[in-house]
């Protein structure tokens, strides 16, 4: 058995494919890599929302998935838009690193706790609102690109922090700037940050799909990402809209979901807790979608789509 994986060719993307090549080699699967751009690697000089906030990093890799060109697109699992275009599903998560943002400085002495004024940059919608919330003495500054690039900018003086996943800053090595592990009960995480997803056609043959997901899927983190997925897809949004959600699973097999919606000026933040059985995991994430919209969402919603 041989599967050629199709990945973006950022540090983290080639860290997470030969992840799952391990995951594999483990499995005595052999596989190769090939290296495909999208338009978010491409477009750079435009904030994600604004570029179209669908698929931006994960359209070209289905294109191939389509074709038959690579048997698996490997993703950030929180690239991944809620719904799949047709003929095309996911086949396993891997098991999820540590979910929370961390602060990453050259000056060791910063602290969002602190109450002191600096600059982070951030291109993330969530990241601006929730700072807007629980930090309004923060300034962001938006910034694409990948953590190389965004380290650079650091550096040159474009800002005094930056807001990152610790998963990403974790694998590409650069725990020594971390300066803050922020408040998971507060920061809670985008759907899906922390683990990685398999993408394939529905067409893919059955052995080959029953192997990949016996060697990379792990059962717990994947009933947590289709709980949180099923909120996503509920509300409608991809990663433009400053949604979050996070779901834990208790040893009982039970589930406990987390999320939300807060205003892009960080006036509003709207937040409930759902839990149940892992068997019911897209309810419960339509649940909390539907008590979110009911609870002040659906107003939240409107005035973003008037904004974009
Ligand atoms: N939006 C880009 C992106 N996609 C996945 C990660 C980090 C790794 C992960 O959550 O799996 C990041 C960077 C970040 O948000 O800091």
């Amino acid at each position: 058995m041989h599967i050629r994986i199709g990945t973006r060719s950022s540090r983290l993307a080639v860290w997470q494919a030969e992840y799952i090549q391990e995951l594999l080699r483990r499995g005595n699967v052999s596989s190769e890599l090939i290296f495909i751009e999208t338009k978010g690697d491409v477009v750079l000089d435009r904030s994600l929302s604004k570029i179209g906030s669908k698929g931006v990093f994960t359209q070209e890799l289905e294109d191939q998935l389509h074709e038959g060109r690579i048997d698996i697109a490997v993703h950030s699992a929180k690239d991944l838009p809620s719904t799949l275009p047709p003929g095309l599903e996911i086949i396993a998560f891997t098991e999820r690193e540590t979910p929370n943002d961390v602060l990453v400085s050259r000056n060791k002495n910063l602290s969002l706790r602190s109450g002191e004024p600096f600059r982070i940059g951030t291109s993330s919608t969530r990241r601006v609102a929730m700072l807007r919330h629980y930090c309004p003495h923060i300034t962001t500054v938006d910034m694409r690109g990948n953590l190389q690039t965004r380290i650079r900018k650091l550096d040159e003086g474009q800002c005094d922090a930056l807001l990152l996943a610790y998963a990403g800053v974790h694998r590409m090595e650069y725990d020594d700037l971390i300066v803050e592990h922020l408040p998971i009960d507060q920061f809670i995480p985008a759907v899906g940050q922390g683990s990685v997803a398999i993408e394939v056609a529905t067409s893919l043959a059955k052995p080959l799909r029953q192997t990949i997901t016996k060697l990379i899927n792990h059962v717990p983190t994947a009933a947590c990402l289709q709980a949180e997925r099923a909120f996503l897809a509920r509300l409608e949004g991809g990663c433009s809209i400053p949604s979050f959600a996070l779901a834990h699973w208790t040893d009982e097999r039970t589930i406990s979901l987390t999320g939300g919606l807060v205003s892009l000026d960080g006036s509003e933040l709207i937040r409930e807790t759902v839990s149940g059985t892992s068997e019911e995991a897209t309810h419960l994430g339509r649940t909390l979608a539907g008590s979110i919209l009911e609870l002040g969402g659906n107003a939240i919603l409107q005035t973003i789509r008037e904004q974009l």
